[in-house]
């Protein structure tokens, strides 16, 4: 678990650990805490906290101690929220307490992710940032994208109809596309060669700094000040680099369209050229780190959705053919769905919320912290606790109508059951609530209508079809195979000339 560390001599994180113990048993006064798993005197509960796929285990948890279930130990508390009503009581109610993120030395401090939206403190700078990102992503504003989320639609389709076996890289470099071309405005060409490739590498190295427990400075942040020369040190001035080139040098690339007169539409070119603001080196800062911040956050969702989509539908074909049969008679037999064609197909609609519940991307959403100590329902809840919003919990909140693990669309579409919809908690909650979910909406409607339109998916003969996703923060598929084939050969020519159509390319 701890790889990273290697090479730090192990007395230094014993005598670490036990410092953190003595300190966490003689500094609490007693408090009344919401319930959890047994706790042992010197530890407390905090080992009983799962790591890997943890919402599953918390949601079982949920079942036996309630909405909420709490954990202690190593001078750390961490309460797991595991209903609607607990969720919007806090975070939305008592946004002023419930907004902070967790501190990641790793992530954070080292590598220097913190200073984007998603990991910024609730205070002066978060709020700037978000409101210049808001400028171009509010759904009016996202509206100006739509042509070119409906041109890599279909570019995607394109790709899957000449080499299909590729489809997790396919949809991958689509959703990193979107998210770049509404941020900077580059030419694909450009983007895949400049910004695509570093960009995953940066996010592969994040999505390990995610996991609890790799970087054991997140639980001691003392160890930060350790040489440079430790492991974990030099990885985290790697990544820190990495993430510095990744968030300036398409901004820099955008100011250099800007003065030569080539800048094609863009959030960041749009903000850079705003008259009632003069381009100080502070303003340009918060617009190159918000900007930065949202193909972490944009790209990797997109592209995990879509993938859940494809699985569900080789596993579901009763479902995919519904709303084939559903966009042919709406939209027409060889055509492809526009956005907004999209409150006219409703099974279409209840699929994609069924798609987001199935499998939640993000199951215990963005964790918070408290700024404040705070009560809730009789409890305490000490300043700095983590709070973790398991979505999951709701996805799978029990049903008197439909199978809850069963793939069902209509459980959306049916008045006698009230089911949640994923719109109200996938994109989280109160003041953070995702910046990018009218782009996402589209983007993902986009991208499933478009594929449903032209492309059948199902199972290849004599394999099955592997269901195991991620343990991580986004958790998307293990890789799994499924054979994509065009819809007949009218989808064919369909596809091939609106791929040459793309005013994007
Ligand atoms: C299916 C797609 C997406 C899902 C499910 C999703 C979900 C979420 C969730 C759960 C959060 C945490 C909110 C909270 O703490 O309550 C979040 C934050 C965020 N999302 Fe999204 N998101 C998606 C797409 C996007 C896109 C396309 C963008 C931008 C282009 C974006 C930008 C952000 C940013 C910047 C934050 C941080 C907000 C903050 O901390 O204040 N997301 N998203």
């Amino acid at each position: 678990m701890f790889e990273f560390l290697l090479g730090t001599p192990n007395v230094l994180i014993v005598l670490f650990l036990l410092l953190g113990l003595t300190f966490w048993r003689f500094s609490t006064p007693t408090l009344r805490f919401p319930p959890g798993p047994p706790s042992s005197w010197f530890i407390g509960n905090i080992l009983s906290l799962p790591t890997k796929s943890a919402w599953i285990s918390l949601t079982q948890l949920g079942s036996k101690y309630g909405d909420l279930v709490c954990f202690r130990g190593l001078g750390t508390t961490i309460l797991v929220l595991n209903s609607m009503e607990a969720i919007n009581d806090l975070l939305d109610r008592r946004a002023s307490i419930y907004s902070h993120r967790p501190i990641f030395t790793f992530l954070g401090e080292i590598m220097g992710v913190d200073q984007g939206i998603p990991m910024l403190q609730h205070g002066p700078e978060w709020r700037l940032q978000r409101k210049l990102a808001a400028s171009g992503l509010n759904s009016t504003a996202v509206r100006r994208y739509i042509p070119l989320q409906e041109d890599l639609a279909a570019l995607l389709a394109k790709k899957l109809l000449d080499s299909p076996e590729r489809f997790f890289s396919h949809v991958r470099l689509t959703a990193g596309r979107i998210v770049v071309g509404v941020a900077y405005g580059f030419p694909i060409s450009e983007i895949d060669s400049m910004y695509i490739d570093q960009a995953e590498q940066t996010m592969e190295l994040v999505g390990r700094a995610t996991v609890p427990g790799a970087f054991l400075c997140d639980f001691f942040p003392i160890l930060k000040y350790l040489p440079s020369w430790v492991p974990f040190r030099r990885l985290g001035a790697y990544g820190n680099r990495m993430v510095s080139t990744l968030v300036s040098s398409p901004f820099d690339h955008v100011k250099r369209n800007i003065v030569q007169g080539i800048a094609s539409p863009s959030i960041t070119e749009q903000l850079l050229r705003s008259e009632m603001f003069e381009n100080t080196a502070e303003r340009e800062h918060h617009i190159k780190w918000s900007m930065g911040s949202l193909y972490g956050a944009g790209a990797e969702t997109t592209y995990a959705t879509t993938l859940i989509f494809m699985m569900a539908m080789a596993l579901h074909p009763e479902a995919q053919h519904k709303a084939q049969a559903e966009i042919d008679r709406v939209v027409g037999h060889n055509k492809i769905p526009r956005i907004d064609d999209a409150s006219r197909l409703p099974y279409v609609g209840a699929l994609i919320k069924e798609v987001m519940r199935w499998h939640p991307v993000l199951p215990l959403s963005i964790a918070r912290r408290t700024a404040e100590a705070d009560q809730y329902r009789g409890f305490d809840v000490p300043r700095d606790t983590i709070i973790i919003p398991n979505v999951w919990a709701i996805a799978f909140k029990p049903c008197s109508k439909y199978d809850v693990k069963s793939f069902i669309p209509e459980r959306f579409l049916d008045e006698e059951v009230k089911v949640d919809d994923p719109a109200l908690w996938a994109f989280g909650f109160g003041r953070r609530i995702c910046p990018g979910k009218a782009l996402a909406e589209n983007s993902i409607f986009a991208l499933i209508s478009s594929i449903l339109a032209q492309f059948e998916i199902s199972p290849i003969e004599g394999h099955s079809i592997n269901q195991d996703f991620g343990k991580n923060l986004v958790s998307y598929p293990e890789p799994f195979e499924v054979r994509i084939a065009a819809r007949s050969m009218e989808a064919v020519d369909l596809i091939q000339a609106r791929s040459v159509s793309c005013f994007c390319l």
